[in-house]
């Protein structure tokens, strides 16, 4: 065909529409042991979407925000048994209940959680499953050492045993008070050694670097926790407490909102005794940082860990 004489008319290729990332996290609770399915979760549907794209008539849209109320809904009302299950549950819901909707893509991405392992009563502790990332900072000056190591993106939860409340109330708070709810964080920490001189005989670095880990995942797991606040002294003051190597900690510590799904509208109890299904928000987030301190040492670490 020659080009001037092709149709002017442009037409509709592929399409697809659908809301993108849900993070739905689901908590069984079997009495005191908890169980988290994490996903996050994007819906794709195609159909009878021509006139949408032609002209604005919205007749066979099922809104993006209802595939993720969807999301939300089938989490509580049939659970979470398997990202597949789970997936295949909602592909075959918007298929066969929309008539303007004859394909439908879930895509799941799952995080997985360990048990926290300790010595107190409860299994509501996890750790995300992967590793963090370590770090180590090494200053001489030809006389002087100083070793600052560290950690980040250790991501933990407890799924219980965290409150906020009675905190100050003015013209523009809106925040109800909380008497359980879930708290989770990606810990990014430094720990700088008291060992300076060379002539002393150094910390054995990795054993330090596993009981620092170790120290820090009990202190979370086994707060009964009134604010990150506390979480965050608990856990740098066992470090201090247990590892004599160490003067000073510090801990810059998001605090990862999860917010219950509101699931009345769709006949859905909250019924936080039995499950409960959050809305896992990424941002804004909370951002708690603070120093703790060998009594008599010299705060070193900078207020900044993102300049460590
Ligand atoms: O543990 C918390 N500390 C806060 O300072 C705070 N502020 C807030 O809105 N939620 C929380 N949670």
């Amino acid at each position: 065909m020659a080009v001037n004489s092709r149709p002017a008319r442009a037409v509709l290729g592929q399409n697809q529409y659908g809301k993108a990332e849900t993070r739905v996290v689901r908590i069984t609770r079997d009495g005191a042991t908890h169980h988290v399915r994490d996903l996050n979760v994007s819906v794709s549907l195609s159909g009878d979407m021509d006139e949408v794209h032609y002209s604005g008539s919205n007749a066979n849209v099922l809104p993006t925000d209802t595939t993720k109320n969807t999301v939300y809904a089938f989490a509580k009302k049939h659970g979470i048994e398997s990202a597949e299950q789970f997936g295949i549950h909602l592909a075959r819901h918007f298929v066969t209940s929309q008539p303007s909707i004859h394909r439908a893509r879930i895509r799941i991405e799952e995080y997985g959680w360990d048990r926290i392992e300790h010595g107190a009563e409860g299994a509501h502790s996890f750790v995300r499953t992967g590793q963090e990332t370590r770090l180590a900072q090494i200053t001489y000056d030809g006389e002087r050492w100083e070793v600052v190591s560290g950690l980040k993106d250790l991501t933990v939860m407890n799924s219980t045993n965290s409150e906020f409340w009675g905190y100050v109330k003015d013209t523009y708070t809106t925040l109800p008070e909380a008497y359980d709810r879930v708290l989770a964080t990606d810990v990014s920490g430094r720990w700088r050694f008291g060992w300076a001189d060379g002539e002393e005989q150094a910390p054995h670095w990795d054993e330090s670097y596993e009981q620092v880990r170790k120290h820090l995942l009990q202190a979370f797991a086994e707060t009964y926790s009134l604010s990150l606040q506390q979480t965050l002294y608990a856990m740098g003051a066992r470090i201090i407490d247990n590892r004599p190597e160490i003067d000073e900690v510090r801990f810059s510590l998001p605090n990862k909102h999860h917010f219950l799904v509101d699931l009345e509208p769709f006949g859905l109890k909250d019924d936080t005794a039995d499950s409960a299904v959050y809305f896992a928000a990424d941002r804004p987030y909370g951002l708690i940082e603070a120093t703790i301190l060998r009594d008599g040492c010299e705060e070193r670490i900078p207020a900044d860990l993102t300049n460590l």
